[in-house]
């Protein structure tokens, strides 16, 4: 007679024997295996922002290029003592891009608009507001130091200066630096190019079938759409693979004709009879079964096809978007060119309950409510895609045993935080 196990009903529980990776291992693991696969191009400086830098940039010229006035006011020789000061007017003002032809004579205060070039003979400015001025002089009421209201050349960025490295990603921030330093085109990575694939015969494109028609078993793909928005989102060239039968040589085909850099795959993971993407992977895919300890996500697959890294990801779609934030996100910026990003979470006070148990990292969607504190959704079901668009983020929480109440702290991550 055949004997079952004791019933735990959670396929979360670790089984007796099982090597279970804990999350970090596993993100440290890929980190030191990840590196750029995508060839170079050449941009104008006006279309690289979210583009990944491919060179490390030296500045062409000195921000700002010369001293200049932060003001508008009168330049003149500091510093100005304590107490009332009263200086003759050269003739003539500087003006931004204007500049003030000759020096000013010895003693002598000159009228000045902000960003300015500063005249030979003048190192500081006083604020147009605190002074009196005639057409022959200019009235002060001292202290200034020396060098007020007065920019130096290269106080910003010297020429000659690394001011960016290979593997940044290029935010409007790093525009604004290199049109300011006279940089006009960049070295940039080629878009990496991610493939997304759903499996499942059950798995109907949204649009290709209406509701009513819809056969009883089947489901609106969510994950692809969902996984490609968030590959554009990231700034790589999502390409859609479209959904996979739940066949072997189907999903052969799919995987040999992708022509891309790396792939997502949703569904087909786990450990059941239709499973056959990690069947395949496992087979012919140089698959590493990973079994990380993690919730939700536990069944991840990481696999090489024919040199594309490939993610098999689970189907829920929950557990699919918080392994592609976890997991691929970094991969997917180093395979990119970029640096292995880490998200910036932050501390709050709970506003929820839970008894979390040891030995697996948990990721539960969460957002801020109006008192500050973190709200978690109400279930942890999966499958409850209601709950991805609730939330702004995910709470994570590590793999030590926990027992929250509220205004303890847990750690935030926003969706936003795995930008990079
Ligand atoms: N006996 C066990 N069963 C399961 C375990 C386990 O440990 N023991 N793990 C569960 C967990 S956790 C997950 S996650 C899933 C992962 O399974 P698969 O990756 O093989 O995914 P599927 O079985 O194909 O689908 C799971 C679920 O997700 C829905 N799905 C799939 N693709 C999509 C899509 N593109 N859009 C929307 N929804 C999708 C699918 O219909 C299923 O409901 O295994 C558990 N089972
Ligand atoms: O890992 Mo499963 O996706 O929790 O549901």
């Amino acid at each position: 007679m055949i004997k079952p196990p004791k019933l735990r009903n959670d396929c979360f529980a670790l089984p007796p024997g099982v090597d279970w990776v804990p999350m970090d291992d596993a993100l440290d693991r890929m980190r030191s295996r990840v590196r750029a696969v995508v060839g170079t191009e050449s941009v104008p400086v006006d279309a690289c922002a979210g583009r990944i830098l491919a060179e490390d940039v030296v500045a062409r010229r000195s921000n700002p290029p010369a001293p200049n006035s932060a003001v508008d006011g009168y330049a003149f020789a500091g510093p100005a003592p304590d107490g009332p000061v009263t200086l003759p007017l050269a003739e003539g003002r500087a003006a931004a891009g204007v500049p003030f032809d000759g020096a000013v004579p010895a003693g002598h205060a000159i009228r000045i608009l902000t960003g300015a070039i500063l005249p030979p003979g003048v190192d500081t400015v006083v604020l147009q507001e605190d002074t009196a001025a005639d057409d022959r002089d200019v009235a002060l009421n001292g202290p200034l130091k020396r060098g007020a209201n007065a920019r130096n050349a290269g106080e910003d960025v010297q020429e000659g200066a690394r001011i960016l490295s290979s593997g940044r990603r290029l935010r409007p921030a790093e525009v604004a630096l290199l049109s300011a330093v006279g940089i006009s085109e960049v070295a940039v990575f080629k878009r990496l190019r991610v493939g997304v694939l759903s499996n499942g015969d059950e798995v109907v494109p949204p649009g290709m079938v209406p509701p009513e028609a819809m056969a009883a078993g089947a489901i609106y793909d969510a994950n692809r759409p969902m996984l490609l928005a968030q590959i554009a989102l990231w700034g790589f060239e999502p390409v859609d693979l479209g959904v996979a039968p739940d066949r072997i040589d189907g999903l052969r085909e799919k995987l040999d004709g992708a022509n891309v850099d790396a792939i997502l795959t949703s569904g087909g993971v786990s450990t059941g009879d239709e499973d056959h993407v990690s069947a395949l992977l496992r087979a012919e895919g140089h698959m590493e079964t990973w079994r990380i300890a993690i919730k939700p996500g536990r069944p991840l697959a990481l696999a090489v096809w024919q040199g594309t890294p490939v993610f098999g990801l689970p189907g829920n779609p929950v557990a699919a978007l918080v392994c592609t934030l976890v997991f691929a996100r970094p991969a997917l910026e180093a395979l990119a060119g970029g640096q292995w990003l880490e998200p910036q979470g932050f501390d709050l006070p709970a506003g929820f309950c839970k008894t979390k148990k040891p030995g697996r990292s948990e990721f539960l969607r969460a957002r801020i409510g109006a008192d500050g504190r973190v709200e978690t959704f109400h279930s942890e079901g999966s499958g409850r895609i209601s709950g991805l668009s609730w939330a702004d983020g995910l709470v994570h929480l590590d793999e030590a045993p926990r027992q929250i109440s509220p205004g303890d702290r847990v750690r935030f991550l926003p969706y936003r935080s795995f930008d990079g």
